[in-house]
Parts: C-alpha cells; sequence; structure tokens
C-alpha cells in the first residue's frame, strides 16, 4: 500500500502540489490525469523521493520514501529519458540492468520475450545508441527496464506517448498480462483517456496540484474525464 499524507510542494510562493490524503493499494491500476501543469508529474518524482516535498509523507509499504530505501528494490518507474543510460546500446543496457537486479541471462531473455511484439524489431540486437533512438523506442526501452526485476510498484508517466498506435495496444496488453499475472501495483499519468480508462481501475483527477475527483466507478469514468475536459 502506497500513503501520501498532507504532503504540499511549493516552488517560492506558488503551491503546485496539494495532497491532504491518498491511499493506493496493492494491485491497483491506479491512472492519474490533469492538464498541463496539474502536478502529475511533480507528484510521482516526489513519490520517487526525486523531489523533496515541502511538507508531508510518501510511504510505501510503511516506509518513508524520503527516509528509507529498502522500497527501491521493489520499485520500478520510467518517467523521462533522463532515467536511461544514453551513451549504451539497448542491450548493454539491459545488461546492466541485469546485473544490478541479480537476474540470470535466463532471467532477462525471459523477461526481454515479454516485449517482442513491442520492441518491433527495433530495439534489441542493434547496434544504435539509447541516444540515437526515436522517441517512442526511447520509451520502449524505458518501460521495459521499468518492469526489469519484478517490481511490486511501476511508475510510468505518459507512457502512451510518442507511441505508434500498435505500440499503445500492446502495451496496454503488456500491462494488463502485468497486472493479472504479478499483481503489480500500476501509477500511470495519462493524457489519453481512452487508454487509461480502458486499463485503470481508478484514476484521479488533478487539478492546479489539488485532487479534483478519485473516479472509481469504471462504468463512468470515461463519461465524466470527457465531461471535465470539454470544460
Ligand atoms: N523546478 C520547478 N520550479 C518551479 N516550478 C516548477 C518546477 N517544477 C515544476 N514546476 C511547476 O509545477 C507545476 C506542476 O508541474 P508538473 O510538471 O508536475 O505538471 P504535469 O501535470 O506533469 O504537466 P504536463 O501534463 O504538462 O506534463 C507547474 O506549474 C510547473 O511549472
Amino acid at each position: 500500500m502506497i500513503k501520501i499524507t498532507e504532503l504540499k510542494k511549493q516552488y517560492k510562493e506558488a503551491v503546485v502540489l496539494d495532497v491532504p490524503l491518498l491511499e493506493i493499494p496493492k494491485s491497483e491500476c491506479f491512472g492519474l490525469v490533469g492538464n498541463n501543469g496539474a502536478g502529475k508529474t511533480t507528484l510521482f518524482r516526489i513519490m520517487l523521493d526525486l523531489v523533496r516535498a515541502t511538507y508531508g509523507v510518501v510511504e510505501i509499504e510503511g516506509n518513508d520514501v524520503s527516509k528509507t530505501e529498502d522500497w527501491k528494490r521493489r520499485t520500478g518507474a520510467y518517467l523521462d529519458e533522463h532515467m536511461l543510460l544514453s551513451y549504451l546500446t539497448a542491450d548493454e543496457y539491459f545488461q546492466t540492468l541485469r546485473k544490478i537486479y541479480g537476474l540470470s541471462e535466463a532471467d532477462l531473455h525471459l523477461h526481454l520475450a515479454k516485449f517482442t511484439e513491442f520492441f518491433n524489431d527495433e530495439i534489441t540486437g542493434k547496434k544504435k545508441y539509447i541516444r540515437d533512438l526515436s522517441k517512442g523506442n526511447l520509451k520502449k526501452v524505458g518501460i521495459a527496464a521499468a518492469l526489469m526485476g519484478n517490481p511490486e510498484v511501476v511508475f510510468l508517466d505518459e507512457p502512451f506517448e510518442n507511441l505508434d498506435p500498435s505500440s499503445q495496444i500492446r502495451l496496454k496488453k503488456l500491462i494488463l498480462h502485468e497486472k493479472e499475472t504479478s499483481q503489480v501495483t500500476f501509477l500511470i499519468s495519462s493524457h489519453d483517456l481512452n487508454h487509461v480508462t480502458e486499463i485503470c481501475d481508478r484514476i484521479l483527477l488533478l487539478e492546479k496540484g489539488k485532487i479534483l475527483n478519485d473516479l472509481r466507478d469504471r462504468s463512468a469514468m470515461l463519461a465524466e474525464l470527457d465531461a471535465y475536459f470539454t470544460g
């Protein structure tokens, strides 16, 4: 379970995030939506201890993420390409992570096999450096890396952005498969209302850093979000 209590982030006078209480149970597929600047990335960055909150606490399984390290072993994330090692090829990068996570070659092979369709013969077995990959292919490397090492919690920031339609559909299938087989808790921010409502059990709508709605009725989510974003 992830628990956020009295969380605030301020840049000078501007309060960009204000979340009094948020609980995300284990195995939930949690979606985060909101207009540009609503605070989605800031929330994920604080939850991953990449940015410090002005006030408040984020706990993963009871551990304060800003004070403990254990949660890192159970957490995968892909927020943007800064998280990759761009001077490596994708194969070199996956090998590096394999060693960090203590996986065997066979484990890595099995893991990457799940992404064969998603990679569409563009990622592994190539001599291309990560820095030279297209934006969509960068995202594919990052997502496959975030899911490596059997994480219990996975953060994905705008995972559908820059992916071609076939890859978007394949990614949805991958996430749904992981959700069913591994009980991973997914936290997914997205501007794509169709995709996010299709895969998520619950969607939090942020507006100017505040929770405007916490949608749990899957049959009504898309219509409610459509109404909000249509204005
Ligand atoms: N380092 C910073 N200094 C000042 N303001 C910042 C900083 N980082 C983020 N902000 C502000 O925090 C607010 C929330 O930004 P954030 O990137 O979290 O929004 P978002 O919902 O992810 O937006 P988008 O959909 O455009 O990616 C914005 O007003 C942004 O300008």
